[in-house]
């Protein structure tokens, strides 16, 4: 057992100190000057104060309702009680209103709804009236239900890792065994047979919104503004005159090519290949946020790269659901195919090396969450292992959160190149 002079220096749980420190912070923002830094930071602060101040069992109850709030979430939108609320700050709704306009019987609207008033995330003015906060009227329309629902269902039921694990012993094992030996696989009874991608592949519907959300996860996962895709382009005169600027390896629907393609117009869409699986590239012929001359290509990334020597091989959100020994063998179909100048942009989270410096939450949830699949975060020094096993080397990192190359946790692309 530790003993007291062997405890961890955490940050101070003296609540006074903690209190006036929220309130400092809270003046200056207040005062306007203020991002999102010292936004976060009060919140963190404010999180501190929380947790000083809760004993073991409140926690724990608090843990039980935040299970439980994400599920009444979820099944308000299905049954589009968010989406009938009024969103606007003065209006609310009865009870037999939302029963009469969403066709679901009021007393299991009310069981519902008496959780999310409980936690904050809608109000009720006591009249068995109810109304949108400014955290859930967002979830009225738009982006926000979408990606909450597909996120929610696609994760959720991998999360059984106790269960998981009860009869298995790796979280990655070696070789290719990892791609089809996972929580997901296993779950779907399909242990050994499927990998996570070919059960989705099993429902078209599923595919099509996990692309849809693949592409909308902006706020997590940023496509530009860090990394300058359009430095590609700069070079194409003379002998790289129709060369292949970009490959988008794993592309999916093309929603992220798409995207690069806006921010940097110097980049020309005939100089640019989509690449994925069939049904995936199926998809991308009907995307229409698409530029049309980009190719699209049926590509599986464990065979030969067949595009020769493109300025840049993009790998975004791929090399995070696989382990080191499948990652390798992806890198090590590109190695060959790429020209001296050639780069291999991987754009995945790179957590930082010791979690005591600050981990992102979401990050180091990210890489529980591929587990479910067989795959993992990584820090620069594995990726500078698996991409020094593939024949590359780690040029540098371009994170999204920090100028700079420090270690953070979050999202990055990094540049490689031959050895
Ligand atoms: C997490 S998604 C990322 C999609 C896209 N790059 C993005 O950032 O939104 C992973 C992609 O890898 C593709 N994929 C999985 N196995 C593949 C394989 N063997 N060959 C080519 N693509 C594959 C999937 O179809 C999917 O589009």
């Amino acid at each position: 057992m530790a003993s007291a002079d062997t405890q961890p220096q955490g940050p101070t749980n003296d609540i006074t100190t903690l209190a006036s420190d929220i309130l400092t912070l809270t003046k200056s923002h207040q005062d306007g000057s203020t991002n999102a830094a010292s936004t976060a930071e009060i919140i963190a602060k404010a999180k501190q104060l929380i947790t000083t101040l809760q004993t073991p069992m409140d926690h724990a109850s608090s843990l039980l309702v935040s299970m439980v709030e994400p599920a009444v979430i979820r099944t308000l939108i299905a049954f589009k009680v968010l989406q009938t609320i009024p969103t606007s700050s003065e209006d609310s709704i009865s009870l037999a209103e939302l029963e009469q306009k969403t066709g679901v019987q009021a007393a299991l609207l009310q069981r519902l709804l008496r959780v999310v008033v409980g936690t904050g995330f809608i109000t009720s003015n006591g009249d068995g009236a109810y109304a949108h906060t400014t955290l859930s009227a967002p979830y009225a329309g738009g982006m926000i239900p979408t990606l909450f629902g597909a996120i929610y269902d696609e994760l959720l039921p991998t999360l059984h890792l106790n269960e998981y694990f009860a009869t298995h012993t790796h979280a990655e094992p070696d070789g290719p065994e990892s791609t089809t030996h996972n929580p997901i696989s296993w779950l779907a009874g399909e242990e050994g047979r499927m990998t996570a991608f070919d059960l989705m592949e099993r429902d078209p519907a599923r595919l099509k919104n996990f692309h849809v959300l693949s592409s909308m996860a902006e706020h997590w996962r940023p496509v530009t503004g860090f990394y300058d895709y359009g430095a590609l382009a700069s070079a194409s005169t003379g002998e790289d005159i129709g060369r292949v600027t970009l490959v988008d390896i794993g592309g999916g629907d093309g929603g992220i090519l798409a995207k690069i393609l806006e921010a940097y117009p110097g980049l020309e869409a005939e100089q640019c290949v989509l690449q994925d699986r069939a049904p995936v590239i199926a998809l991308a012929e009907g995307n229409t946020s698409l530029p049309e001359g980009v190719k699209k290509q049926v590509h599986d990334f464990y065979h030969p790269q067949p595009v020769q020597g493109a300025k840049a091989y993009h790998l975004r959100a791929i090399t995070h659901d696989w382990s080191d020994s499948v990652v390798i063998s992806i890198l090590k179909q590109i190695v060959p195919a790429m020209a001296a100048d050639s780069k291999v942009l991987i754009a995945d989270n790179v957590l930082s090396e010791d979690v005591v410096g600050g981990e992102s939450g979401l990050a180091s949830m990210m890489d529980l969450l591929m587990m479910s699949m067989g795959g993992k975060e990584r820090t620069r020094k594995d990726f500078e292992r698996v991409c020094g096993e593939a024949g590359l080397v780690v040029e540098r990192i371009w994170s999204s959160g920090e100028t700079g190359e420090r270690d953070v946790g979050g999202f990055a692309v990094v540049e490689c190149r031959l050895k």
